[in-house]
């Protein structure tokens, strides 16, 4: 079974949801052509403009939805809609939204480990739930940006047989070399295909590294980006995880009783 995905790599205006609106609306509509999944990065309607959330934060992540979900079925693709900045009942969170092809929310998922070098654990709450999903019928998760830095809580993710892990992220361009070995390492460990959409551009804090990436479950770099503005097209084979677990069962051969921490 074979997925086509696009990869929107995009700048993200600061703090001018109005802005990222009308460019995502461009842009996905440009890559809507042929593919199966969109993927966004992370909140990319706000960017890390973390002290006027109370302003810009979207209720309830509403206005997101509804125009991820209107181009979805419009398009007739899924979204792996990025994050966005969610105002909810005991604060603000980094929301993942996941659309399917008729425009329904199939998962959101609220990033777990907050990264403190952006002030995130200043302004927003953590979440505590997993962000495993079906696509199309595959077990599938997504995570958000430094979450990726846990390959414990990433393990939790892929134990049950997910196959496609999708990363949202803002990652700054002076570690854009651990983005890429945390990716590559994460596709390796857990024998399933990584699908990361990184921003490019620059915000007042920090200039971000682009370098989207899709890793094969053996590890390979199938497609990966520089660092300008582009839409990064791959085809993924499914059947690749079930080979690659065949040849080398880790997970049958995994010793959870002598993993105590
Ligand atoms: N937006 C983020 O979570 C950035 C994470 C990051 O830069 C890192 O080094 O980790």
């Amino acid at each position: 079974m074979c997925l086509q995905i696009a990869l929107l790599q995009i700048d993200v205006a600061f703090g001018d949801p109005q802005a990222n609106f009308n460019h995502v609306e461009v842009k996905l509509q440009e890559a809507a052509k042929n593919v199966d999944v969109i993927v966004l990065p992370e909140l990319w309607t706000t960017g890390y403009d973390l002290t006027r959330l109370d302003e810009i934060a979207d209720p309830e992540a509403q206005e997101a939805f509804s125009f991820l979900s209107k181009l979805a079925k419009r398009y007739q693709v899924h979204i792996v809609g990025g994050s966005v900045a969610k105002r909810g009942e005991n604060g603000v969170t980094n929301t993942l939204l996941v659309i399917n092809r008729k425009g329904q929310l199939v998962k959101e998922y609220s990033k777990a480990h907050l990264f403190r070098l952006m002030d995130e654990e200043k302004y927003l709450i953590e979440g505590h739930e997993r962000g495993n999903f079906e696509l199309e019928g595959h077990p599938s998760a997504g995570v958000i940006c430094y979450d990726i830095r846990f390959p414990e809580w990433i393990r939790t993710h892929v134990i049950d047989q997910t196959k496609v892990l999708f990363v949202v992220a803002e990652w700054p361009k002076p570690r854009i070399d651990h983005w890429r070995a945390l990716l590559i390492s994460r596709a390796i460990e857990n024998q399933c295909f990584v699908i990361a959409c990184n921003r490019v551009g620059s915000d007042p804090n920090n200039e971000f590294g682009g370098h989207s990436i899709v890793v094969g479950s053996w590890g390979e770099i199938i497609v990966e980006a520089a660092e300008e503005e582009t839409i990064l097209y791959a085809e993924i084979d499914l059947d690749q995880v079930d080979e690659v677990r065949q040849r080398i069962p880790i997970f049958s051969d995994r010793r959870p009783d002598i993993y105590k921490l």
